[in-house]
């Protein structure tokens, strides 16, 4: 398979960095603390970089679901592992790797909401289709066109998460 580089290691980091002060300056009148709930499996090396810049004390959740099989969405979305904390009256920040469709996303919302938390927004690296898939990404890293990406915790069939680039196959 030929990989091209996209987004190389140093403008992701760049970027990270941005939107870590974004995401301090966002919440610091709100309140001191945040829920950031990383989604499995693609989102955990953002997570884990995201969240060091973000100045403010963040509490860690998970939850795993996924409905990609090599390029192309199943439409359906298998839940392997749930949020554990209540989330109950916090604000809670959803972070992805990427959002195309937005199914995913709607999906984890509508199982969030239930919980009543103060607050949900989302972060993520990057944002594809950014007019067709209806859900409001306030912390977009990059806005891209139709390529299927991988690297930095994305996947084709499970392989090149650990890229450290964002790549696509040519
Ligand atoms: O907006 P959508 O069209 O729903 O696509 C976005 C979702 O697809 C990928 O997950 P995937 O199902 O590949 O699982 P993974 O994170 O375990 O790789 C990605 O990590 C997002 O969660
Ligand atoms: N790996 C990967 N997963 C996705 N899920 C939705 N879009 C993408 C993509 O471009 N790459």
């Amino acid at each position: 398979m030929n990989i091209k580089e996209l987004i190389s290691e140093e403008q992701i980091e760049e970027r990270v960095k941005e939107m870590g002060k974004e995401i301090t300056d966002y919440y610091k009148e709100k309140t001191d603390e945040l829920v950031a709930v990383c989604v499995l499996k693609g989102s955990i090396n953002f997570y884990s970089d995201l969240v060091k810049r973000i100045d403010m004390n963040v509490l860690y959740n998970f939850i795993q679901v996924s409905s990609y099989s090599g390029k192309n969405t199943t439409g359906r979305i298998k839940v392997k592992s749930w949020v554990e904390e209540s989330l109950e009256g916090k604000h809670v920040l959803i972070v992805e790797d990427v959002v195309d469709t937005g199914n995913t996303l709607k999906y984890i919302i509508k199982y969030l909401e239930r919980q009543k938390p103060a607050s949900i927004e989302i972060a993520s690296a990057v944002v594809k289709n950014v007019y067709q898939h209806g859900v409001n990404v306030k912390f977009p890293g990059f806005d891209l066109g139709d390529y299927f990406i991988l690297g930095y915790g994305l996947d084709y069939d499970q392989k090149y998460r650990n890229l450290p680039y964002i790549g696509y196959v040519e």
